[in-house]
Protein backbone atom coordinates (compact mmCIF):
# COMPACT_ATOMS: atom_id res chain seq x y z
CA UNK A 1 0.00 0.00 0.00
CA UNK A 2 1.24 3.43 -0.62
CA UNK A 3 0.65 6.28 1.49
CA UNK A 4 -1.57 9.12 0.24
CA UNK A 5 0.54 12.59 -0.64
CA UNK A 6 -2.33 14.80 -1.22
CA UNK A 7 -6.07 15.07 -0.87
CA UNK A 8 -8.47 16.50 -2.93
CA UNK A 9 -12.00 16.95 -1.82
CA UNK A 10 -14.76 18.68 -3.75
CA UNK A 11 -12.73 21.13 -5.50
CA UNK A 12 -14.12 23.58 -8.13
CA UNK A 13 -11.82 26.18 -9.80
CA UNK A 14 -13.00 28.88 -11.77
CA UNK A 15 -11.85 31.56 -14.06
CA UNK A 16 -13.61 34.49 -13.45
CA UNK A 17 -17.61 33.30 -13.82
CA UNK A 18 -16.73 30.28 -15.21
CA UNK A 19 -16.18 26.80 -13.61
CA UNK A 20 -13.25 25.26 -15.10
CA UNK A 21 -13.03 22.10 -12.88
CA UNK A 22 -16.18 20.70 -11.19
CA UNK A 23 -15.69 19.03 -7.59
CA UNK A 24 -13.36 16.78 -7.97
CA UNK A 25 -11.88 14.55 -5.08
CA UNK A 26 -9.07 12.56 -6.01
CA UNK A 27 -5.82 10.58 -3.65
CA UNK A 28 -2.84 11.06 -4.67
CA UNK A 29 0.17 8.43 -3.83
CA UNK A 30 3.32 8.47 -2.86
CA UNK A 31 6.02 6.23 -5.01
CA UNK A 32 3.84 5.92 -8.03
CA UNK A 33 3.44 7.56 -11.13
CA UNK A 34 -0.41 9.50 -11.48
CA UNK A 35 -1.42 10.46 -15.22
CA UNK A 36 -4.30 13.17 -15.97
CA UNK A 37 -5.45 12.64 -19.73
CA UNK A 38 -8.88 13.98 -21.15
CA UNK A 39 -9.58 16.07 -24.43
CA UNK A 40 -8.30 19.52 -24.65
CA UNK A 41 -9.35 21.99 -22.63
CA UNK A 42 -10.83 19.38 -20.09
CA UNK A 43 -9.05 21.10 -17.13
CA UNK A 44 -5.91 18.81 -16.59
CA UNK A 45 -3.74 21.42 -16.40
CA UNK A 46 -5.84 23.24 -14.22
CA UNK A 47 -6.17 20.96 -11.40
CA UNK A 48 -2.87 20.08 -11.85
CA UNK A 49 -1.47 24.23 -10.89
CA UNK A 50 -4.09 24.03 -8.39
CA UNK A 51 -1.81 21.19 -6.46
CA UNK A 52 0.68 23.53 -5.82
CA UNK A 53 -1.49 26.97 -6.04
CA UNK A 54 0.17 27.56 -9.12
CA UNK A 55 -3.26 29.46 -10.29
CA UNK A 56 -2.54 32.10 -7.59
CA UNK A 57 -0.19 33.82 -10.39
CA UNK A 58 -3.44 33.84 -12.58
CA UNK A 59 -5.58 37.13 -11.45
CA UNK A 60 -9.13 35.70 -11.47
CA UNK A 61 -8.72 32.29 -10.93
CA UNK A 62 -10.10 30.66 -7.45
CA UNK A 63 -10.29 27.31 -5.79
CA UNK A 64 -12.55 26.18 -4.02
CA UNK A 65 -12.93 22.98 -1.32
CA UNK A 66 -10.09 21.32 -0.07
CA UNK A 67 -6.68 20.07 -0.68
CA UNK A 68 -4.62 18.87 1.61
CA UNK A 69 -0.54 18.07 1.80
CA UNK A 70 0.24 15.38 3.99
CA UNK A 71 -2.83 16.34 5.82
CA UNK A 72 -2.34 19.61 5.65
CA UNK A 73 -4.67 22.36 3.81
CA UNK A 74 -2.35 24.02 1.58
CA UNK A 75 -4.99 26.87 0.86
CA UNK A 76 -4.66 27.86 4.72
CA UNK A 77 -3.58 31.45 5.46
CA UNK A 78 -0.51 29.84 7.33
CA UNK A 79 0.82 27.98 4.03
CA UNK A 80 3.05 29.93 2.25
CA UNK A 81 3.23 29.27 -1.37
CA UNK A 82 6.78 29.80 -2.20
CA UNK A 83 7.68 26.92 0.38
CA UNK A 84 4.66 25.01 -0.96
CA UNK A 85 5.82 25.04 -4.08
CA UNK A 86 9.41 23.30 -3.14
CA UNK A 87 7.39 20.61 -1.75
CA UNK A 88 5.38 20.33 -4.65
CA UNK A 89 7.79 21.12 -7.22
CA UNK A 90 6.50 21.55 -11.33
CA UNK A 91 8.19 21.15 -14.54
CA UNK A 92 6.40 22.86 -17.65
CA UNK A 93 5.28 21.98 -21.30
CA UNK A 94 8.29 24.10 -22.50
CA UNK A 95 11.86 23.94 -20.97
CA UNK A 96 11.89 26.65 -19.36
CA UNK A 97 15.63 27.24 -17.40
CA UNK A 98 16.50 30.52 -15.98
CA UNK A 99 19.19 32.72 -18.01
CA UNK A 100 21.91 31.39 -16.34
CA UNK A 101 24.49 28.84 -16.34
CA UNK A 102 23.93 25.33 -16.52
CA UNK A 103 25.27 25.43 -11.94
CA UNK A 104 23.06 28.42 -11.59
CA UNK A 105 19.76 27.13 -12.43
CA UNK A 106 19.93 24.29 -9.82
CA UNK A 107 21.82 26.88 -6.75
CA UNK A 108 19.12 29.07 -7.19
CA UNK A 109 16.25 27.16 -5.10
CA UNK A 110 18.73 25.84 -2.51
CA UNK A 111 20.01 29.23 -1.85
CA UNK A 112 16.68 31.04 -1.18
CA UNK A 113 15.53 27.96 1.07
CA UNK A 114 18.61 28.17 2.31
CA UNK A 115 19.71 24.35 1.96
CA UNK A 116 23.36 24.54 1.89
CA UNK A 117 25.58 26.21 4.15
CA UNK A 118 29.09 27.06 1.58
CA UNK A 119 30.09 26.24 -1.45
CA UNK A 120 31.31 23.10 -0.70
CA UNK A 121 27.28 22.48 0.16
CA UNK A 122 25.96 23.59 -2.38
CA UNK A 123 28.64 21.91 -5.46
CA UNK A 124 27.24 18.76 -3.38
CA UNK A 125 23.68 19.61 -3.88
CA UNK A 126 24.57 20.76 -7.62
CA UNK A 127 25.93 17.27 -8.67
CA UNK A 128 23.46 15.61 -6.90
CA UNK A 129 20.44 17.19 -8.32
CA UNK A 130 21.57 16.83 -11.89
CA UNK A 131 22.72 12.95 -11.34
CA UNK A 132 19.42 12.28 -10.32
CA UNK A 133 17.94 14.07 -13.24
CA UNK A 134 20.29 11.72 -15.39
CA UNK A 135 21.93 14.63 -16.87
CA UNK A 136 25.70 15.17 -14.90
CA UNK A 137 27.39 13.03 -16.74
CA UNK A 138 26.48 15.25 -19.77
CA UNK A 139 27.05 18.75 -18.33
CA UNK A 140 29.78 18.25 -15.40
CA UNK A 141 32.66 19.81 -17.65
CA UNK A 142 30.33 22.43 -18.92
CA UNK A 143 28.23 24.13 -15.73
CA UNK A 144 29.18 27.36 -16.37
CA UNK A 145 27.72 27.22 -19.63
CA UNK A 146 24.22 28.94 -20.29
CA UNK A 147 21.69 26.67 -19.49
CA UNK A 148 19.99 27.77 -22.58
CA UNK A 149 22.87 26.43 -24.35
CA UNK A 150 21.95 22.59 -23.86
CA UNK A 151 19.33 20.70 -25.97
CA UNK A 152 15.77 20.76 -25.55
CA UNK A 153 16.05 17.77 -23.57
CA UNK A 154 18.60 18.08 -21.59
CA UNK A 155 16.77 21.48 -21.10
CA UNK A 156 13.72 19.95 -19.71
CA UNK A 157 16.23 17.47 -17.50
CA UNK A 158 17.94 20.33 -16.02
CA UNK A 159 14.24 22.13 -15.41
CA UNK A 160 13.29 18.39 -13.28
CA UNK A 161 17.03 18.77 -11.71
CA UNK A 162 15.98 22.23 -10.34
CA UNK A 163 12.22 21.20 -9.12
CA UNK A 164 14.48 18.19 -7.32
CA UNK A 165 17.55 20.31 -5.88
CA UNK A 166 15.00 21.77 -3.26
CA UNK A 167 13.90 18.48 -2.25
CA UNK A 168 10.30 18.28 -3.12
CA UNK A 169 8.02 15.42 -2.04
CA UNK A 170 5.27 16.05 -5.37
CA UNK A 171 6.50 16.84 -8.72
CA UNK A 172 3.92 17.72 -11.08
CA UNK A 173 4.50 17.42 -15.01
CA UNK A 174 2.51 19.40 -17.19
CA UNK A 175 2.89 17.51 -20.73
CA UNK A 176 7.02 17.30 -20.02
CA UNK A 177 7.94 16.12 -23.24
CA UNK A 178 5.34 17.85 -25.95
CA UNK A 179 8.07 20.30 -26.91
CA UNK A 180 10.52 17.26 -27.37
CA UNK A 181 11.93 14.62 -29.87
CA UNK A 182 11.09 10.74 -29.31
CA UNK A 183 14.37 10.19 -28.27
CA UNK A 184 14.71 12.71 -25.74
CA UNK A 185 10.58 11.80 -24.60
CA UNK A 186 12.16 8.33 -23.93
CA UNK A 187 14.77 9.46 -21.81
CA UNK A 188 12.54 11.77 -19.88
CA UNK A 189 9.76 8.45 -19.75
CA UNK A 190 13.15 6.63 -18.17
CA UNK A 191 13.61 9.13 -15.93
CA UNK A 192 9.84 9.99 -14.88
CA UNK A 193 10.47 5.64 -14.19
CA UNK A 194 13.19 5.80 -11.94
CA UNK A 195 11.84 8.98 -9.85
CA UNK A 196 8.52 7.89 -9.07
CA UNK A 197 10.17 5.88 -6.35
CA UNK A 198 11.38 9.14 -4.13
CA UNK A 199 8.28 10.78 -5.23
CA UNK A 200 4.62 11.21 -5.58
CA UNK A 201 4.82 12.36 -9.34
CA UNK A 202 1.80 13.78 -11.28
CA UNK A 203 1.94 14.11 -15.26
CA UNK A 204 -0.79 15.55 -17.70
CA UNK A 205 -0.48 14.37 -21.05
CA UNK A 206 -1.71 14.26 -24.57
CA UNK A 207 -0.64 10.43 -25.13
CA UNK A 208 -2.40 7.88 -24.27
CA UNK A 209 0.61 5.69 -24.75
CA UNK A 210 2.45 7.69 -22.64
CA UNK A 211 0.16 7.35 -19.81
CA UNK A 212 0.32 3.83 -20.72
CA UNK A 213 3.85 3.34 -20.60
CA UNK A 214 4.75 6.01 -17.35
CA UNK A 215 1.76 5.53 -14.84
CA UNK A 216 0.35 3.06 -12.34
CA UNK A 217 -2.47 5.49 -11.83
CA UNK A 218 -4.64 7.57 -14.53
CA UNK A 219 -7.33 9.78 -13.91
CA UNK A 220 -9.66 10.71 -17.36
CA UNK A 221 -11.37 14.59 -17.48
CA UNK A 222 -13.87 15.44 -19.42
CA UNK A 223 -15.16 19.17 -19.47
CA UNK A 224 -14.15 19.87 -16.41
CA UNK A 225 -14.82 16.41 -14.03
CA UNK A 226 -12.97 13.76 -13.38
CA UNK A 227 -14.83 10.93 -14.79
CA UNK A 228 -12.65 7.51 -13.66
CA UNK A 229 -9.72 6.99 -11.57
CA UNK A 230 -8.14 3.84 -11.09
CA UNK A 231 -5.30 1.64 -12.04
CA UNK A 232 -3.67 2.47 -15.40
CA UNK A 233 -4.01 -1.17 -16.90
CA UNK A 234 -7.85 -1.15 -15.68
CA UNK A 235 -8.37 2.40 -17.25
CA UNK A 236 -6.85 1.37 -20.90
CA UNK A 237 -7.91 -2.41 -21.14
CA UNK A 238 -11.55 -2.27 -18.86
CA UNK A 239 -12.71 0.93 -18.11
CA UNK A 240 -15.92 0.78 -16.15
CA UNK A 241 -17.15 4.55 -18.04
CA UNK A 242 -18.64 4.78 -21.34
CA UNK A 243 -16.85 8.14 -21.68
CA UNK A 244 -13.45 6.64 -20.92
CA UNK A 245 -14.29 4.08 -23.03
CA UNK A 246 -15.11 5.91 -26.09
CA UNK A 247 -12.05 8.76 -25.12
CA UNK A 248 -9.24 5.44 -25.21
CA UNK A 249 -10.64 4.34 -28.08
CA UNK A 250 -10.16 7.61 -29.95
CA UNK A 251 -13.79 8.23 -30.65
CA UNK A 252 -13.26 11.73 -29.43
CA UNK A 253 -10.04 14.22 -28.39
N1 LIG B 1 -5.92 31.61 -17.59
C1 LIG B 1 -7.15 31.25 -17.97
N2 LIG B 1 -8.16 32.15 -18.01
C2 LIG B 1 -9.41 31.79 -18.38
N3 LIG B 1 -9.75 30.53 -18.76
C3 LIG B 1 -8.80 29.60 -18.75
C4 LIG B 1 -7.44 29.90 -18.36
N4 LIG B 1 -6.72 28.75 -18.44
C5 LIG B 1 -7.58 27.79 -18.87
N5 LIG B 1 -8.82 28.30 -19.05
C6 LIG B 1 -10.01 27.55 -19.49
O1 LIG B 1 -10.27 26.50 -18.55
C7 LIG B 1 -10.63 25.30 -19.23
C8 LIG B 1 -9.63 24.20 -18.88
O2 LIG B 1 -8.36 24.53 -19.45
P1 LIG B 1 -7.04 23.67 -19.18
O3 LIG B 1 -5.92 24.37 -19.86
O4 LIG B 1 -6.94 23.39 -17.74
O5 LIG B 1 -7.40 22.31 -19.92
P2 LIG B 1 -6.45 21.14 -20.39
O6 LIG B 1 -7.24 19.90 -20.23
O7 LIG B 1 -5.16 21.22 -19.68
O8 LIG B 1 -6.28 21.49 -21.92
P3 LIG B 1 -5.08 21.17 -22.92
O9 LIG B 1 -4.99 19.68 -22.97
O10 LIG B 1 -5.53 21.77 -24.21
O11 LIG B 1 -3.86 21.82 -22.36
C9 LIG B 1 -10.67 25.64 -20.71
O12 LIG B 1 -12.00 25.96 -21.04
C10 LIG B 1 -9.79 26.86 -20.82
O13 LIG B 1 -10.19 27.68 -21.88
Amino acid sequence: MNETKLTARNVDVFYGPKKAIDNVSIDIDNGIVTAFIGPSGCGKSTFLRSLNRMNDTIADARVTGEILLDGEDIYAASMDPVALRARVGMVFQKPNPFPKTIYENIAYGPRIHGLAENKADMDAVVESALTKAGLWEEVKDRLTDAGTALSGGQQQRLCIARAIAVSPEVILMDEPCSALDPIATAKIEELIDELKENYAIVIVTHSMQQAARVSQRTAFFHLGNLVEYGETSDIFTNPREEKTKDYITGRYG
